[in-house]
C-alpha cells in the first residue's frame, strides 16, 4: 500500500506546464492533413500575395488554435512580411478590443489611451503594414464568442475592406469555430460573404486511439514514470470520449495526479479519476462562465436555480416569462442570449414537433452546478 509516502515538497510531475491549457504539445499528431491545407491557403502570402480566407471548424478540442499556433510559429521564425496575429475572441469580445489586440501585436505595445476609435486603429495599422510591405493574417480564435450583436459581421466586414480605403493592404483572415451546426455565412450580410469565400477545413472529433496516444503523450512528458498505469489511462480515456473534448481528459488527468500527490501517494488510482470528474467538468464550466457579461451571467445563474425547481427543461415561452421577476428583459433579447449560450455548449435547444418557433431548452450542465458557478464571485 502506498500512503503518505511523498515528502511534501515531493512532486508526481515532471513539467506541470504540459498540462496548462495553453500549452503547446511537442507532438502534435494527427493533424498533417489540416496543417498543409492551413499552409497552402498561406502560401500566397509568401509572395506577396493576399493569403486565402479560412474557416476551421470543428467540435472543442480538436486542435484548431495548436494548428494556427503551429503554422503561425513557422511564418515567425521565417519571415518578416508576414504579421501573423491570433486573436482569442473569449478574451476580446468587442470590436474595439480585437483591434487594440491586433495593434498591440503589430507594434507590441498598447494603443495611445485618450480618444482612440476602431477608425484611428486601423488608419495607423495600416500605414504601417505599408511602411513594412508586410501582409497581415489574422486569426479570430473561438469566433463562436463574437457571434452575438452582430460583432463577427463587423470585424470582418472592417478587416475585409481595409484595401479599398487603403490600397495596396493585404489582409487574410482566418475563423476558428467550434459549432459544427450553425454555418457562419448564415451570420453574415451578403456583401461580407462575398468578399470573404474562405475555405473551409474540417477538424473532426478525436477517435478513442488517437484521445489514446495524445493522452499517453501528454502522461509521458508531463509526469515520472508509472504515476499513471495503462489501466488509469484507459479510464481517464474512456471519460473523455464521453464529453468528448480532450481538453476535459487533459484537464481529468492533471487534476486526478494532484489528487494522488496530495494524499501522498505515487501513483493515480481509480478512486482519483472518478473524484476528479466532477472537478474538470466544473472547471470546464467556469472557463465558459467567465466570458459572460454580468446580465448574461445573471440569466443563465437564473435558469439553473429555475430548472432546480422544475426540471432540467423548459419551453421557451414558459422559461422567458418565469425568469421575468429576476432578469425583466425583451424577447428579441431573450433569445440573442440563449443564442449565445447555445454557441458556447451551455444549452441545447430542440424544436418541439408542431409547435412553431417554440423550442425546447435543456442546460448541457447540471443545474445546480451551473448556479452555484454563475453566483460564485
Ligand atoms: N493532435 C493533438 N496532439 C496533442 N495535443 C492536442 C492535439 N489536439 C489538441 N491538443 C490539445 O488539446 C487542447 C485543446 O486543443 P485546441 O485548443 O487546439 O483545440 P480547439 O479545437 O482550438 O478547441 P476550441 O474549439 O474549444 O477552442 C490543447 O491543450 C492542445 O494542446
Amino acid at each position: 500500500m502506498q500512503q503518505n509516502i511523498l515528502m511534501s515538497d515531493e512532486t508526481l510531475f515532471r513539467d506541470c506546464s504540459i498540462f496548462d491549457g495553453e500549452h503547446t504539445p511537442e507532438q502534435f499528431r494527427f493533424r498533417d492533413t489540416q496543417l498543409s491545407r492551413i499552409a497552402e491557403n498561406i502560401r500566397p502570402a509568401f509572395h506577396g500575395a493576399r493569403p486565402l480566407n479560412m474557416i476551421l471548424r470543428g467540435p472543442p478540442g480538436t486542435g484548431k488554435t495548436t494548428s494556427v499556433k503551429q503554422v503561425f510559429g513557422e511564418i515567425e521564425g521565417t519571415t518578416r512580411k508576414i504579421i501573423p496575429v491570433l486573436v482569442n475572441c473569449r478574451r476580446n469580445q468587442t470590436e474595439y478590443r480585437v483591434f487594440r489586440r491586433i495593434y498591440e501585436a503589430v507594434f507590441h505595445q498598447k494603443p495611445p489611451v485618450s480618444g482612440v476609435c476602431v477608425q484611428s486603429l486601423t488608419e495607423t495599422l495600416c500605414g504601417e503594414l505599408s511602411a513594412r510591405g508586410a501582409v497581415l493574417l489574422i486569426c479570430l480564435d473561438d469566433a463562436n464568442f463574437i457571434f452575438h450583436d452582430n460583432l463577427l459581421e463587423k470585424v470582418l466586414g472592417t478587416l475585409l475592406r481595409l484595401y479599398e480605403e487603403y490600397p495596396g493592404i493585404r489582409t487574410g483572415i482566418i475563423v476558428t469555430v467550434s459549432n459544427i451546426d450553425i454555418p457562419v455565412a448564415g451570420l453574415l450580410s451578403p456583401s461580407v460573404v462575398s468578399v470573404f469565400q474562405p475555405n473551409e477545413i474540417y477538424f473532426p472529433p478525436y477517435g478513442e486511439g488517437e484521445v489514446r496516444a495524445i493522452l499517453r503523450d501528454r502522461v509521458r512528458a508531463g509526469l515520472y514514470p508509472d504515476v499513471v498505469s495503462p489501466e488509469i489511462l484507459d479510464s481517464i480515456v474512456t471519460e473523455t470520449m464521453r464529453c468528448s473534448d480532450l481538453r476535459m481528459g487533459i484537464a481529468l488527468a492533471n487534476r486526478s495526479v494532484l489528487r494522488a500527490e496530495s494524499a501522498g501517494r505515487r501513483s493515480v488510482s481509480a478512486a482519483d479519476v472518478v473524484a476528479s470528474v466532477q472537478e474538470a467538468e466544473n472547471q470546464h464550466l467556469k472557463s465558459i462562465v467567465r466570458t459572460l457579461r454580468e446580465d448574461e451571467r445573471n440569466m443563465l445563474g437564473a435558469i439553473g436555480t429555475l430548472y432546480q425547481q422544475t426540471g432540467e427543461e423548459m419551453i421557451s415561452g414558459d422559461l422567458y416569462r418565469a425568469l421575468q421577476p429576476q432578469v425583466p428583459m425583451c424577447y428579441t433579447l431573450f433569445f440573442e442570449r440563449l443564442e449565445k449560450f447555445r454557441n458556447l455548449g451551455l444549452i441545447k435547444t430542440y424544436r418541439p414537433p408542431k409547435r412553431g418557433n417554440t423550442r425546447r431548452i435543456v442546460l448541457q450542465y447540471g443545474s445546480g452546478r451551473v448556479r452555484d458557478v454563475c453566483s460564485a464571485r
